[in-house]
């Protein structure tokens, strides 16, 4: 049964049974609609209480019956209503989550009691649409205007302590929720409801309120370039002001079906749920998430506390993980000590805020010099600066002190696994793992599997990175993974545009106009132009070891563009000189400003190599940076590293600012129609056959020969033809 209901004293409880998160699907929604007719109609029964079995009351509607017609049987709003119209006290008893049309059933409830660990939330407009079942007409009502448009278009997940100031929730408890709510059920029989019907209460309206919610609106389009949700949900608050409940939800409904229209719910849905599928991870063995059991990590060590270490040191220790620091020296160590420290009494603080004794929850860090007090940790990460030697120095230091079954992962955005794991003996424990920076913050992991790294390697990384609340991707070795991979060919892209004609600032232009966050010159000028150069002068394609002779714009016969190595021979590495591809206030300075210098020195340019200059369209600029992208995706793909177009959708919606309500680079290039994609590439291909990272992928040409099939079914579609390669 989707929902059962049990009897105490007087007070039905009404639970809702559908694993694994209490979605109010069709079935449940038709149960709750009977077993609540039955509690109506009992005349024993005198209160009602409504809860979620297994510790969660409800994530919501399911969002997989979004595109089936499973909605149109009872809508949850109808249930609502006639939950909210009871002559019976209803009392929501939330333990877990609340969430969506979760909190919209408990906000048809004439009270709600939490427990202290729960959440509850709209997050509707994470996935692309608004709470659809009343919540935008009903939160208002409850907490005002401003505090309600704050809760819904951050579509946030609002702890019960802060719930509960705000006054979206009548009670917290420590224990169990559902005792808390037949106690209140029982006290508030006989009582007057008429105030806790909350669609029948007005929203107070005040002479600001319309700039208000202008300003809002205006933010909003700022904040989400070119999202529509968080729009359609400030409308749709504002169909609540001083209006009848029922002109507010005609309101909603229509700005639900407008939404829809748009494709961007289609697309954010597709992004949630491939932020799921990845933690289902499969090996090219046949090893899989649900076959091979991971290993505890009770206790891990971080070594190297720069920017990485620090992040990932405070990630463990929020996930409750104890943690040994260990810095080369003293000074180093103070250093890191202080700001892992801060880090962490951040931390401290917003769990204060939430009701919860950090002790309870964040893991003591012990800082160190010396390598020996690394001996009984069950998982190493090693966290050190981009050096391929100074890395495997480490792991020779390693394999002598750490026991012999301890993980040991290496913190790196695109170095060799294997070329560090062979210099240890049990190279099947050692695994990459690709944090991104701040490390404690962004969600984003990339698991990197070398030639010998062990499942059950695989399966513990995975899990920890689940723990340490990331969305982890399991890829394959190859230089530079899937993320940094992607970013060459577009980034070479980028620069040919400067070459042809564009500035720095029309190019990111219509990439951040796109919605990417930032544009190639800027994400540069932030990551540090000196990076590139480094390795680019490694690789001999810049500097001494270049041969006399080579084309400037020339490298082993493809085109190079010199103009990044231009910029950093003058010492201009981005932000952190002041200088880069754009002029900042100051050294670190933010704001970045168009710079008359990058101008001259483009026309320059085009001078001595007598380019004739050709500013391109934003069309071609769109489609010459993201095409480069997509095909390098095919190639990916193709190179089995990484298993499905969901997994590099997943990293660059997480990693590379890519705008979730375009699903991701490959569902992206499923809504272009890859026909199109391939028209494009093979044009811009025959005219610049010196670029090979324009020629279209092999997988792509043959994903359209054999009619462009959805993108779901592209998985297998690359088994098949991969093995044909
Ligand atoms: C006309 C329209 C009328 C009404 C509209 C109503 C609006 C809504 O209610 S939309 C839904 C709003 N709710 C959400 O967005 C919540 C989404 N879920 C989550 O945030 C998380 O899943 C979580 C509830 C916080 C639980 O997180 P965690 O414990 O990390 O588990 P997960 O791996 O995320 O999820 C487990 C499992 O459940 C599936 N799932 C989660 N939520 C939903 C859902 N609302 N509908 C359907 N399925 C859901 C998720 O995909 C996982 O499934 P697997 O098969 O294991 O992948």
């Amino acid at each position: 049964m989707a929902a059962t209901r049990s009897l105490s004293h007087t007070v039905a409880v009404i639970t809702i049974n559908y694993p694994p998160v209490n979605a109010l699907s069709s079935p449940v929604r038709h149960a709750l609609i009977k077993e609540f007719g039955e509690a109506t109609k009992d005349p024993s029964v005198k209160a009602i209480v409504l809860a979620g079995a297994n510790g969660k009351f409800s994530a919501g509607a399911d969002i997989r019956e979004f595109s089936t017609s499973a909605l149109k049987t009872i809508s949850l709003e109808d249930m609502n209503e006639t939950i909210e119209a009871s002559r019976k006290p209803v009392v929501a008893a939330i333990e877990g989550v609340a969430l969506g049309g979760g909190l919209e059933l408990a906000l048809a409830c004439h009270y709600r009691v939490a427990n202290v660990q729960s959440r509850v939330g709209l997050p509707e407009v994470l996935i692309g649409i608004l709470p659809a079942a009343g919540g935008t007409q009903r939160l208002p009502r409850l907490i005002g205007v401003p505090a309600a448009l704050d809760v819904i278009i951050r579509g946030r997940h609002v702890p019960a302590t802060e719930a509960l100031q705000l006054g979206i929730i009548d009670e917290v408890v420590q224990g169990n929720a559902v005792n808390a709510a037949i106690l209140l059920a029982r006290k508030v029989i006989g009582s007057n409801l008429d105030k806790r019907r909350l669609s029948t209460n007005y929203v107070p309206s005040n002479p600001n309120m319309e700039s208000f919610l202008d300003t809002a609106v205006e933010k909003a389009k700022k904040q989400f370039r070119g999202a529509q949700a968080p729009i359609a949900c400030i409308e749709a608050v504002r169909a609540s002001v001083q209006k009848p409940y029922k002109h507010g939800i005609e309101k909603e409904r229509q700005l639900f079906t407008s939404l829809w229209a748009t494709g961007q719910p289609q697309a954010q849905q597709y992004a949630f749920f491939s932020e799921r599928n990845v933690a289902k991870w499969t090996h090219p063995s046949g090893g899989r998430w649900d076959t091979v059991t991971p290993k505890p990590v009770r206790t891990a060590a971080v070594i190297g506390l720069g920017t990485m270490g620090r992040g990932i040191a405070t990630s463990l220790a929020k996930a409750n993980i104890p943690v040994i620091a260990l810095e080369q020296d003293a000074q180093q160590l103070e250093i890191g000590k202080k700001a892992v420290n801060g880090l962490l009494e951040r931390e401290a603080e917003k769990l204060l805020k939430q009701g919860l004794a950090p002790g309870t929850v964040l893991a003591p860090v012990h800082f160190t010099l010396h390598f020996a007090e690394l001996r009984d940790v069950d998982l190493v990460i090693e966290a050190v600066y981009e050096n391929t030697e100074l890395k495997k120095e480490i792991f020779r230091k390693l394999k002598s002190v750490c026991k012999p079954d301890a993980f040991l992962c290496t913190n790196t955005s695109g170095l060799n696994i294997d070329e560090i794991a062979a210099v240890t003996n049990h190279p099947d424990l050692v695994i990459g793992t690709h944090f991104f920076s701040p490390a404690n913050i962004m969600r984003l992991l990339e698991v990197v599997r070398g030639q010998q790294t062990s499942l059950t390697t695989i399966a513990t990384a995975m899990t920890l990175g689940k723990t340490l609340g990331k969305v982890s991707v399991l890829v394959g070795n190859c230089p530079l993974f899937v993320g940094n991979r992607l970013l060459g060919p577009y980034v070479d892209q980028a620069n040919y545009l400067l070459e042809e004609g564009c500035y720095p600032e029309d190019v990111d232009k219509v990439l951040e106009d796109f919605g990417i966050t930032m544009g190639p010159f800027r994400m540069m000028d932030l990551a540090g132009l000196d990076v590139g150069w480094r390795a680019r002068t490694e690789k001999g394609l810049t500097g001494n070891k270049v041969l006399h002779g080579t084309p400037a714009r020339q490298r082993l016969g493809n085109r190079y563009s010199p103009l990044p190595d231009m910029l950093c021979e003058l010492g201009r590495f981005g932000q952190k000189t002041g200088k880069g591809w754009y002029l900042y206030d100051k050294p670190g300075g933010r704001i970045a400003h168009p710079d008359p210098w990058v101008k001259d020195v483009l026309h320059k340019y085009r001078n001595t190599h007598h380019i004739k200059q050709r500013p391109a369209s934003p069309e071609v600029i769109l489609e010459r940076c993201v095409y480069a992208l997509i095909n390098e995706g095919f190639r990916v793909l193709e190179d089995g590293i990484a298993s499905g177009p969901e997994d590099i959708d997943v990293i660059y919606n997480n990693g590379y600012g890519w705008p979730k309500y375009r699903g991701g680079i490959m569902y992206y290039a499923s809504t272009v129609g890859l026909g199109k994609v391939l028209d494009v590439l093979e044009k811009y291909h025959k005219e610049h056959p010196d670029v090979p990272s324009m020629k279209p992928a092999f997988l792509l040409k043959k994903l359209v020969a054999v009619g462009e099939p959805p993108i779901k079914e592209w998985r297998t579609q690359v088994g098949n033809l991969v093995h044909k390669l």
